[in-house]
């Protein structure tokens, strides 16, 4: 099968005489050389256009990188009407350990602030019961507490920003290790405005899982012991990166669902004295 690609606005001086460029790729997994010889291996930082950035998962041919808004895949385009690389668009990652209430606090923070919730989790369960063809492959992993691929995974995020017609998105469960992260920034150019971390401890998780009662494969003492194992191996330092970066609104996540959404509710809408206080300390310093 054979995919196109547009290129947009490269600058004149080096776009040569044409108009448009169609790059192809065949199921290899690489391009064959086009006009400009391009060959695009997994990363590749063309020669010849500098300032654009392609990426390329072999194991998706259709899956194109988009940075800097410059490439664009007009089959996606087409498909989905818009593109999120036309609109500015704010990500909110919500992460915290399995049980921690992050589904709990985004149908909350829907209800409150009109961000579109996306679960990872439920987005890659949907896929298993659509018969796709990744859903065996998926459904072994969830049994197992392990990690689906980022590619699966960022795919069906992305298919599900598209269709929303939203901007702004609560991604939930997602980064959940640092390939998910990279990929996710690569695939999208985005990065979250925020990072809500849900921090509660591991015996009052595994007792709210184990009475969650929602028939999930997963919520089984096995099976959350082995998520527990990787949220602290994976997860944990992908919290700690966006830490590095000031980007981490930390929730005491133990206390009762209200409790925990009013500490929601000040890092979406800081109350007035919070307000005030960051008024007062611009005026100090102007
Ligand atoms: N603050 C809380 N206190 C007690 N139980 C909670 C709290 N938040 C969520 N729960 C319950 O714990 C279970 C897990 O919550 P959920 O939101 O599904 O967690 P996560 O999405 O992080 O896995 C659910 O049964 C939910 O009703
Ligand atoms: N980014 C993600 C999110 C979830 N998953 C899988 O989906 C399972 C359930 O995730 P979830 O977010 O719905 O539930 P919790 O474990 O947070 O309760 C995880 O244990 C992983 O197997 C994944 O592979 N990658």
């Amino acid at each position: 099968m054979r995919h196109y690609y547009s290129l947009f606005t490269i600058p004149p001086v080096v776009r040569g005489e044409e108009d448009l460029y169609n790059l192809y790729c065949g199921s290899a997994g690489f391009l064959p050389p086009t006009c400009f010889n391009w060959h695009c291996p997994k990363l590749h930082l063309s020669p010849y256009f500098p300032r654009f950035h392609l990426s390329y998962f072999p194991s998706l041919p259709e899956l194109w990188l988009v940075l800097m808004g410059t490439v664009l895949d007009a089959a996606t385009k087409d498909a989905n009407g818009s593109l999120l690389t036309d609109k500015k668009v704010t990500v909110v990652f919500v992460l915290g350990g399995p049980g921690s209430g992050k589904g709990t606090q985004c149908a909350n923070i829907v209800e409150h602030y009109g961000y579109t919730h996306l679960s990872a989790g439920d987005l890659l369960r949907a896929e298993i019961k659509s018969g796709s063809e990744n859903g065996t492959m998926i459904q072994n992993m969830i049994k197992e507490g392990k990690i689906v691929p980022s590619e699966v995974t960022i795919k069906l995020l992305q298919r599900a920003m598209n269709e929303s017609g939203n901007d702004k998105f609560l991604i939930d469960g997602f980064p959940r290790n640092e390939e998910n992260r990279a990929a996710f920034e690569l695939v999208t150019g985005m990065e979250p405005t925020f990072v809500l971390f849900f921090d509660c401890l591991e015996e009052e998780m595994e007792r709210r899982l184990l009475s969650r009662n929602q028939g999930r494969e997963d919520d089984n003492i096995e099976t959350i012991r082995k998520r527990f194992r990787v949220y602290m191996e994976s997860s944990l330092p992908v919290i700690e990166y966006y830490n590095s970066k000031g980007k981490v609104r930390k929730i005491d996540a133990a206390k009762p669902v209200e409790e925990v959404f009013e500490a929601v509710k000040e890092v979406f809408a800081p109350s007035n004295a919070e307000v005030m206080h960051y008024r007062n300390f611009l005026c100090s310093i102007l």
